[in-house]
């Protein structure tokens, strides 16, 4: 059997989950959420008060537990490891913080070839509790799937360059225009230290990893195949070997979509702009797809929340593997126990 080695060390190797990411047969569709872990929740609140973003996800302790509570309450057919992307590119020497209501914001902005010294590699003892936390939470998982995950190298340089969250990415563009030696030394640093990251958690136990590339819809596709995917490709084809789906994402991708598959994703992630058969046929029937509902729906009244879960569910099926989940993030006013009803609706509903 494929993957017979994985199994064996991978107790969540056969879940619904990871036999959706590979297109084979499942009792129904699962279902995890992007930003399960978080605000949304009072227990998570609770735990996080007073805790420094960054400081919470070094304690192992704290983030298998935040990790796990998501799953305790909705049910969800996965876990997603609690941490950000930004958290390797802080062990690897970048002066940063994760500011409430803002994100992360760098001290000083990566503009130079002299500033890439900054950006040193990562070795495996820089991120030891990432490591650790993984291997508590897939000890107490069992047969749940962990996914773990990192930035791509695109939406990380965004941050480094613009020293914080930017709408337009205008600094970022101009070093990947005007500067391109710059640019693509800056990003194989980074497509270095990120599959390192990965590296980490997926010797840890991981069941599946995710590349969020959440800001690489500002981009063109042929740019985007210019300067960005082989970074992201280094990254995804580097774990070719390495027996776990590999989950791509974007918000606004649209026309992205094929490149993103390409790039060495076995299920690629799309936002709520584009159905789900549009997106399948375009990331091709060797690879599942990962979505979509609108994280908005869930303020709707329940008949619309309903209706809205139903189309994304008919869609999906267009496609030989689909994870249910939302187009991007779940929102921090969210009611939690619309996304418990939303759980058991998918659960319910795409029984087979
Ligand atoms: C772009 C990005 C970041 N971080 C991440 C991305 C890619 C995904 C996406 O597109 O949303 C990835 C991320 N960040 C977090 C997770 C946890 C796992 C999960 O449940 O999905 C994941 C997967 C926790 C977090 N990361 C952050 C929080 C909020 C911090 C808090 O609770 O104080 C959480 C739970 C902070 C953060 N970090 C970042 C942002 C934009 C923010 C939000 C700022 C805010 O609104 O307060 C950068």
């Amino acid at each position: 059997m494929e993957g017979s080695a994985a199994h064996r060390e991978r107790p969540a190797a056969d879940s619904v989950f990871v036999r959706a990411c590979r297109g084979r047969t499942v009792p129904h569709t699962p279902v995890w959420f992007m930003r399960q872990a978080g605000r949304s929740l009072p227990e998570y609140r609770k735990v996080r008060a007073g805790i420094p973003m960054l400081e919470a996800c070094r304690r192992p302790d704290l983030v298998a537990e935040i990790t796990l509570q998501p799953v305790r309450r909705h049910g969800v057919d996965a876990a997603i490891l609690f941490s950000d992307i930004v958290v390797p590119v802080a062990a690897a020497g970048v002066d940063l913080d994760i500011e409430p209501g803002t994100g992360p914001v760098v001290a000083e902005p990566i503009r130079t070839e002299a500033d890439l010294d900054r950006l040193r590699p990562l070795t495996p003892p820089d991120v030891s509790f990432v490591d650790e936390a993984v291997r508590l939470l897939v000890a107490e998982l069992g047969a749940i799937p962990l996914i773990g995950f990192a930035g791509a190298p695109f939406t990380l340089a965004s941050y480094l360059i613009e020293g914080g969250p930017s709408r337009t990415h205008a600094k970022t563009k101009a070093m990947m225009y005007g500067a391109p030696e710059l640019w693509h030394a800056l990003c194989g640093r980074l497509a270095d230290i990120t599959l390192e990251f990965l590296r980490v958690q997926v010797a840890a136990g991981v069941s599946a990893v995710q590349l969020f590339d959440s800001w690489a819809g500002a981009l063109s596709d042929a740019d985007y195949r210019r300067f960005v995917l082989p970074h992201s490709a280094h990254v995804l084809g580097g774990l070719a070997g390495a027996g776990v789906p590999r989950i791509h994402f974007g918000v606004g991708t649209a026309q992205l979509l094929t490149a993103m598959g390409e790039a060495g994703a076995d299920v690629v992630g799309v936002d709520w702009r584009t159905p789900l058969d549009t997106a399948s046929a375009l990331v091709g029937p060797d690879r599942s797809v990962q979505g979509n509902l609108d994280p908005s729906v869930l303020f709707a009244p329940w008949a619309v929340v309903e209706r809205e879960v139903r189309r994304v569910l008919a869609e999906g099926r267009a496609a030989p593997g689909h994870v249910f989940n939302l187009g991007h993030g779940v929102l921090p006013e969210t009611d939690p126990e619309v996304l418990t009803r939303v759980v058991a609706l998918v659960h319910e509903a795409s029984a087979r």
